[in-house]
This record gives C-alpha cells, sequence and structure tokens, in this order.
C-alpha cells in the first residue's frame, strides 16, 4: 500500500512475498533510516545504530556490535550477571508473594518487576551497576534512581515512536505544533547528563589503570575503541554515547514486554500454563532454577515466545526504513525518498500462512522447524537483512530465562474478582507496542522455600 504523509511518499508492506523483497532482494536499497527528528535530537544526531543512516558510520557500527558487544564469548562472559539479577528478581518475587491483604496475597502488577528485572540486567553489562540507586540518589555515585532511569528511556521509545508533524510537512516543523520537539531536546538534556557523568567515570578509572585495563562492562568496550586509530570512521564520544543508548534502549523495554504479552495469553489460556510446567517439572525438576543451557531442552517455552511474538511483535511495523534509490519492486515503483512500512502484525495474524491466526496455539510450532531470525518473512519479530536486531541473542536468553523461570517458581492467578476473559488484549500502539492495561496476578512459591 503507498501512501503519503504530508510531503513524503510512505510504502507499508503487508505480506511475506513484499517483506523478502524489501529486506532481502533490494536490501542495500532499503537499508537506510528516514531523517526524523527524534534521531536528530535524542540519538545524538543519528549517531546510534537504530536511527542511523546507511553508509560507513552505521557499517562500522554494527560490525563492532556483532564482533565485539554481542559475540557469545562477550554475552557468555556476562551470564553470572543474568544469574544475580534473576536470582534477585525472584526473590523480592518471593517476598511479595507472602504479602497479605484481608488473609488474600496481594496482586503485583507484572509489569514493573519484569522491566526493572530487564533494566538492571542489561545496565550491570552495559556500565556496571554503581550509577543508579533504588530509591533516592545516594553517595555511593549514582546520580539518578532506577525510577528516572527507567521514565527516561520509556519517554525515549515514546518520542521514537510518535509522528511528529515537522517530519512529515517540513514547512511546518518550526512551529513543533505538537510540542514534541521540545519533549525530545528536553530529553536529551537529561539522559546527556546521564552519560556524560558514566563516561567520565568509566575513562577515570581506564586512565588509572593505564596499559593493564582490561574492558569490564560495554561501555569500556566501546571507550576503549573510540581510542583506535584504525577505524575507518572515528567514534567520537557522541558516538560513544549514541551506542550506549542504543544498548540500554534496545535492550530493556523489548525482552519485558514480550513476556508481558505471553503472560496475558497464557493466563487466559490456563492448559498453557500446566503443558509449560509439566515440561518443566519433567526437564528441570523441583530443585533448582532454569539455566541458559536448559533452554534447548524446553521446546514448550520456545513454542510460547514464539507465538507471542507471532500475534505480539514488539516493533509492529519493524523500525521504518527508507529507500536510498529509486527500485523496482515486484512491478511497482518505488521512488528514492520513500519511507517503508513493514507490517509484520498483519503478517503474523494473515490466514493464507497460519491457521487460526487469531488463536493464541503454541504447539504450532512444536513439530515444525519455524524460524524468528529472519529467514521466514510470515514471522519476523527481529527484522531480517542488513537492519535485523542485531541484540536478537540476548534477547531471546533474557525473555526464554524470565518466562521459563517465572513459570517455574510460581503459581499464577487472577485476582479474584477476575476472570480469564477478563484479560484485555488491547495494545498502546508505538515504536513498541505494550498491553493497554498492565496484568495484575497473585503469585504463590511453587519450589522449595530454600530456592528463592
Ligand atoms: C525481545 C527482544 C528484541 C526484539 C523483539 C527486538 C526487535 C528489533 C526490531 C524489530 C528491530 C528493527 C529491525 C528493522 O528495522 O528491520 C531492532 C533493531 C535493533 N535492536 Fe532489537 N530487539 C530485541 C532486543 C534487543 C536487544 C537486547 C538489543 C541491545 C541490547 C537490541 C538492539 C537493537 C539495535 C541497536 C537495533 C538497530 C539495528 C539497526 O538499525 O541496524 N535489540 N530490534
Amino acid at each position: 500500500m503507498q501512501l503519503k504523509f504530508g510531503s513524503y511518499p510512505v510504502l507499508v508492506a503487508s505480506s511475506p512475498e513484499m517483506a523478502k523483497q524489501i529486506l532481502k532482494t533490494h536490501d542495500t536499497v532499503f537499508a537506510s533510516r528516514p531523517a526524523l527528528a527524534a534521531g536528530r535530537y535524542t540519538s545524538y544526531n543519528f549517531s546510534d545504530v537504530i536511527c542511523a543512516p546507511y553508509g560507513s558510520y552505521w557499517r562500522q557500527a554494527r560490525k563492532i556490535y556483532l564482533t565485539e558487544i554481542f559475540c557469545s564469548k562477550r554475552l557468555d562472559s556476562y551470564e553470572h550477571i543474568r544469574i544475580e539479577e534473576r536470582n534477585n528478581f525472584l526473590s523480592r518475587l518471593y517476598a511479595l508473594s507472602q504479602v497479605r491483604v484481608n488473609g488474600f496475597g496481594k496482586a503485583i502488577v507484572l509489569r514493573e518487576h519484569l522491566s526493572r528485572f530487564t533494566l538492571t540486567s542489561i545496565t550491570r553489562m552495559v556500565l556496571s551497576n554503581k550509577y543508579f540507586s533504588e530509591s533516592k540518589c545516594d553517595d555511593q555515585g549514582s546520580i539518578i534512581t532506577l525510577d528516572e532511569l527507567q521514565g527516561l528511556l520509556g519517554q525515549w521509545f515514546l518520542l521514537n515512536g510518535v509522528i511528529n508533524i515537522g517530519d512529515w510537512i517540513p514547512w511546518l516543523s518550526f512551529l513543533d505544533l505538537q510540542g514534541y520537539v521540545k519533549q525530545m531536546k528536553d530529553l536529551y538534556k537529561k539522559i546527556d547528563r546521564f552519560h556524560e557523568y558514566v563516561l567520565d567515570d568509566h575513562k577515570a578509572k581506564r586512565d588509572a589503570y593505564g596499559k593493564d585495563f582490561v574492558p569490564k562492562d560495554m561501555a569500556d568496550v566501546l571507550l576503549q575503541l573510540s581510542e583506535d586509530p584504525n577505524l575507518e570512521v572515528k567514534l567520537t564520544r557522541d558516538c560513544v554515547k549514541g551506542l550506549m543508548q542504543d544498548l540500554l534502549t534496545g535492550g530493556t523495554d523489548t525482552s519485558s514486554t514480550t513476556v508481558e504479552w505471553a503472560f496475558h495469553e497464557i493466563i487466559k489460556n490456563p492448559h498453557i500454563i500446566e503443558k509449560a510446567t509439566d515440561e518443566l517439572d519433567r526437564v528441570i525438576g523441583r530443585e533448582r532454577w532454569v539455566e541458559e543451557n536448559d533452554f534447548l531442552k524446553l521446546p514448550y517455552i520456545e513454542a510460547i515466545i514464539k507465538e507471542t511474538q507471532r500475534l505480539h511483535p514488539l516493533a509492529t511495523m519493524l523500525a521504518p526504513h527508507f529507500a536510498i534509490e529509486d527500485c523496482n519492486v515486484s512491478g511497482y515503483d518505488i521512488s528514492k525518498g520513500t519511507t517503508v512500512l513493514i507490517n509484520v502484525w498483519s503478517i503474523g495474524r494473515n490466514p493464507k500462512y497460519w491457521d487460526a491466526p487469531e488463536q493464541f496455539l503454541p504447539e504450532r510450532f512444536l513439530d515444525k522447524k519455524i524460524d524468528t531470525l529472519g529467514q521466514n518473512f510470515a514471522l519476523l519479530p527481529f527484522g531480517s537483512g542488513r537492519r535485523m536486531c542485531p541484540g536478537y541473542n540476548l534477547g531471546l536468553k533474557i525473555m526464554r530465562s524470565s518466562l521459563a523461570n517465572l513459570l517455574h517458581g510460581f503459581n499464577w492467578k487472577l485476582p479474584q474478582n477476575m476472570k480469564p476473559k477478563d484479560v484485555c488484549l488491547e495494545e498502546v500502539y508505538g515504536l513498541t507496542t505494550h498491553p493497554k492495561v498492565p496484568l495484575e496476578m497473585i503469585i504463590e512459591p511453587r519450589l522449595p522455600l530454600h530456592l528463592y
């Protein structure tokens, strides 16, 4: 479908065939991003990877991600962080499961706890953990609270998902009719203050160790690369901040929201929880938590994740792609400068490719090998081709670990006044798509108490 947003052409691709043409056959033509105000004002003038135009800087930064940041060796070296944060997460939930109100368990808001878990895990891998405190700022090197940091990242997602009139009708941009650009500039000041503080501190530590310094977190790796004279494009301080921001934004909201959607669906279908816990009892037993090397032995948990990503792809239109040349796609002329949206939400619900597409049926993935990593164009939660999500491996580790351990560690019930059919599946659309109504649930431990 070809549209016009203000002065610019926009193409929405809603079939696997068109998605394949754009993301595979003509990948280089469509591998850029439109130059939107959000990338200019909230991403260091396109110095991150998410918003960067196709070109030498983006190519180099992606290579850094693939070889230095998301390589198996580095991700494995942070497994202890993910285990510690998982244990903290499960212990916190256990403590909350013991709270009683009028003799009944108190409901927890799953979203709050999932986002906090992903945020603490990612920030420790990217920055180490001393820059924020649990409540108000303390004297231990924190300059922000977890809630404030979460708020800033949430606002980044919000402002990167809005339709800003000035992007599409440039002669109106100076008016900033919706006030978004002002909000972007305000957000930039707050986020930049945080990044500056973190980088100064990392740099001071690096300088103190001199030549013997060994990078500990992802920010250390980026700083070290910024001093590499052999890089094709110099990594400036803004680039390092932009890339750090990619890792924080890309890593938090994404995994936690997918797991939140999974719970919305399975709580409506309690037999799915039964099947999943049967698998966990059979494979893991009740004397330990699920570890990363167990994932391959848990096909039903994997099927729940795939089915969630089919019905609730986090980025329903991927991130916008942008044509850098004129191109003929399946007989249609697409002009240079067209913004291209790939509607993975409707592709995942198309009855031509999926039986009973509106139903949540993890079983559909059990006997078939259906890829979610960009080879099957009817299921593209991470995109495909040059712009495909570089952090998918880390995202999958976090989603698998949190979903499996939440189901393994607790029984999940709706509050007394709610029935499964009352669970709301409405969406709030943005760069990422959230459930409109956060799920509240009552939890009870199901493993021996010494494990919590
Ligand atoms: C459930 C987990 C995740 C999902 C569903 C997801 C999904 C996506 C999608 C759909 C895109 C856009 C692809 C396109 O435009 O064609 C993307 C891009 C990106 N993601 Fe993820 N992501 C996840 C986890 C992560 C994590 C953990 C990180 C980093 C820590 C990350 C970092 C990025 C970056 C930097 C890009 C931009 C790539 C580029 O433009 O070249 N993502 N992701």
